[in-house]
């Protein structure tokens, strides 16, 4: 019989189309009224679209979020906060856009209204990764949730189909280690299933039309769907060795989960074949790890480490840090079995089924 605890996450949610035109009503509902607004230069559109409903609201801008959040950045932009009195941050960008928000919050308890441009899903957790001194950690609290999404899909649009096919691997990432979570509860599952259904589906319609709004609009509720398995459930390895990748090496976010999760999947499959013929079933495939290699591969999106920058001198050390200090994982985690999945990783092999290290 099956037991276990689920803690939710309340954040107001707004979804649709044109929805981002409701930003300044979403600040005046929680009392504020002097907004520090996050974008970047590959969102100038969007951030326009956003600093002119705020009209007034605003008082200062920035535009410089580094992906992994260094502290060096979030401690530059906490002068903005204080100089100018801000008591809420809205932020238009990816995860690393929301990052610096969630950092800001936290160090200052303001506000956060989060119109997400990718399907990273951070903007529904409470869980963020920051670096110093070239290491990545994580932590969790209910002070980094933000409380306002808006999902406007017509903010999503920009994404070329490279990061939007990365992107919602990402999200992938996060439902399928919900499932293997010690965490994992019924809504989770549920959430996690459609989600990875609906990002299998997602991304071969990106390559027929990526213009679809339709299409788009289906990755960013499932990215949503995704967000909240993370949220609720935790990670496991496969997050684990991107962060390590990510904080140590700069490898890029959402093209390093790309490369590694049908890895990841191989190394925990042996352990959780159950979960793996769910994510296998939802996937519309007989192999869960080679399902969504084959999946990315079809797409054009990236399949070893060694393209994205990655030396291979380097892969050692990533398994020590991937090890030193592991998420729960439902595999034992060792350095030898991390290294040889690197190993795979780096080179860009399709994952041979269920294997023991
Ligand atoms: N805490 C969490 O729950 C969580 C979850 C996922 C990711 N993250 C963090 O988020 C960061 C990665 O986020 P990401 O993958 O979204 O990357 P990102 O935010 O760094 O964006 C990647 C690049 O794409 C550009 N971009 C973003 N949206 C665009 C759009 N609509 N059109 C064109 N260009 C666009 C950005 O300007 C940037 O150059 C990492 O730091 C990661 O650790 C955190
Ligand atoms: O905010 C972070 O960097 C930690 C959580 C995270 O990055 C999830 C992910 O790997 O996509």
């Amino acid at each position: 019989m099956r037991s276990f605890v689920y803690n939710s996450h309340p954040v107001r949610v707004i979804f649709g189309p044109g929805t981002a035109s409701r930003v300044a009503d979403e600040v005046r509902r929680l009392d504020r009224s002097r907004v520090l607004l996050l974008a970047g230069e590959h969102v100038r559109p969007q951030a326009e679209l956003v600093e002119t409903a705020l009209g007034d609201l605003q008082v200062a801008r920035f535009d410089g979020a580094v992906m992994h959040t260094p502290v060096e950045v979030t401690e530059r932009v906490l002068g903005r906060v204080t100089e100018n009195d801000v008591d809420a941050v809205v932020a238009v960008g990816g995860g690393s856009t929301t990052g610096l928000a969630k950092a800001l919050a936290g160090r200052t308890g303001i506000d956060q209204v989060i119109l997400p441009t990718t399907y990273a899903g951070s903007e529904v957790t409470p869980v963020l990764g920051e670096t110093a001194g070239g290491v990545k950690t994580t932590r969790s609290s209910p002070d980094l949730l933000p409380e306002t999404v808006i999902y406007d899909v017509d903010f999503t649009m920009s994404m070329p189909i490279p990061l939007a096919l990365t992107s919602a691997i990402n999200a992938m990432a996060h439902a399928i280690e919900a499932l293997y979570s010690e965490q994992a509860n019924p809504i989770v599952d549920a959430l996690a299933l459609e989600a990875v259904a609906a990002i299998a589906r997602g991304i071969p319609a990106l390559g027929a039309d990526s213009a679809d709004p339709e299409g788009r609009s289906d990755l960013l509720l499932a990215a949503w769907l995704a967000g909240t398995c993370l949220a609720s459930a935790g990670m496991g390895l496969h997050h684990k060795l991107c962060h390590a990748l990510g904080g140590s090496f700069d490898l890029p976010h959402a093209a390093t989960h790309t490369v590694v999760l049908p890895h990841a999947l191989a190394y925990n499959e042996p352990s959780v074949p159950h979960v793996m013929a769910r994510v296998a079933q939802a996937l519309g495939t007989e192999s869960a790890p080679a399902g969504v290699y084959d999946l990315v591969a079809a797409a054009g999106g990236p399949t070893s480490l060694e393209e994205l920058g990655m030396r291979e001198a380097d892969l050692d050390e990533a398994a020590r840090l991937a090890t030193a200090k592991p998420y729960p994982n439902p595999r034992e985690v060792t350095e030898v079995g991390v290294r040889r999945l690197l190993g795979e990783a780096f080179a860009g092999t399709r994952p041979e089924p269920a294997r023991t290290v």
